[in-house]
């Protein structure tokens, strides 16, 4: 069984002339969990995964695996299995062929490739050419070269990006098996609705910069939440509110407050003598509080 090892960032800034795509990044991913990797496009998400993998040199700051940097590892595909871009492999050659060629490079037993075929579900279309496979295959194709060393380790930028619901059903247990395994699993995604049921932690970023890090309930915070408040005579809530200076919209449950205060607005309510049947906050739910944490959207 392949040990994971934890993933270590620490104070990665990376610079390309002028952009700072990286700015003084540090988390921990630890094995036994699958993290989620988050951030509007142009966050710096990629960035990060290339410094992780030794395909840009960071400006400053350290990006390890169990204390090691990638291109300093003994043997790399047993240790990090990792899948950057959607992979692109040639159209004319079958999955069989492509795998038993990296298999051979990397010095790995021939028998791997038939067992990632087997692991990843595409075993019967293996001596198919690659140019006939849906994107869905393809996916799981480059999943299964991430798995060939069998490493502790795995390394995902958006694997879950254009699967159909079947395969996004396939892929969020496959993910939770390989961390129960005791695999150190890092998945990107710039929406955390894609993965919030595959993930058990987050690491999130926005412009380059940490914003949060924590359990996937953690996300849940407090931010952005508006208050609920009703009253059997809506038109006098409604003069008392709007006396008050407080902006509001009025839904099937009651007038929603934003980023309102559910003491202040019962206090209004009562200097006024406006009977309140409903007050509390309105849980804004995890999407909600993810754009708030990051800005509201993209940050290129
Ligand atoms: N080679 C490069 N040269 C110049 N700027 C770059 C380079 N690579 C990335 N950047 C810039 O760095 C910032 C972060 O990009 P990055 O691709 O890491 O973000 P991302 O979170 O992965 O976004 P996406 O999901 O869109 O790929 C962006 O402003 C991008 O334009």
């Amino acid at each position: 069984m392949p040990t994971g090892v934890p993933i270590e960032v620490t104070g990665l800034t990376k610079r390309f002339g002028g952009v700072t795509a990286v700015d003084d990044l540090s988390f921990t991913v630890e094995p036994g969990r699958v993290t989620g990797f988050l951030g509007p496009n142009g966050a710096g998400k990629t960035t990060t995964l290339r410094s992780l993998l030794g395909l840009v040199r960071p400006t400053e700051g350290t990006a390890t695996f169990g204390g090691t940097a990638y291109r300093d590892l003994t043997q790399p595909l047993a240790t990090v299995g990792a899948a950057l871009e959607a992979a692109s492999f040639h159209p004319g050659r079958t999955a069989r062929n492509h795998l038993a060629v990296y298999a051979t490079a990397a010095g790995l037993p021939k028998a791997r490739v038939q067992a990632v075929l087997e692991q990843v579900g595409i075993a019967q279309y293996a001596d198919r050419r690659v140019g006939g496979y849906s994107l869905g295959m393809r996916q799981r194709l480059g999943l299964a070269y991430t798995l060939l060393g069998d490493p502790g380790v795995l390394v995902l930028d958006e694997p879950i990006n254009g699967l159909d619901p079947e395969g996004i059903k396939w892929i969020r247990g496959f993910l939770r098996s390989l961390a129960a395994d005791g695999r150190t699993v890092l998945v990107s995604s710039h929406l955390l609705s894609e993965v919030q049921q595959s993930v058990d932690e987050v690491i999130i970023i926005a412009r380059g910069k940490l914003v949060h890090t924590g359990s996937l309930a953690s996300v849940d915070t407090d931010a952005g939440h508006s208050v609920v408040v009703d009253s059997p005579d809506r038109p006098a809530l409604a003069s008392a509110l709007q006396a008050a200076g407080l902006a509001f919209t009025e839904g099937r449950t009651g007038f929603i407050v934003a980023d309102g205060d559910t003491g202040r607005i019962g206090h209004i309510a009562f200097v006024a003598g406006v009977e309140v049947s409903a007050l509390h906050r309105q849980k804004s739910g995890l999407e909600d509080s993810f754009l708030a944490l990051v800005g509201g959207g993209d940050a290129a």
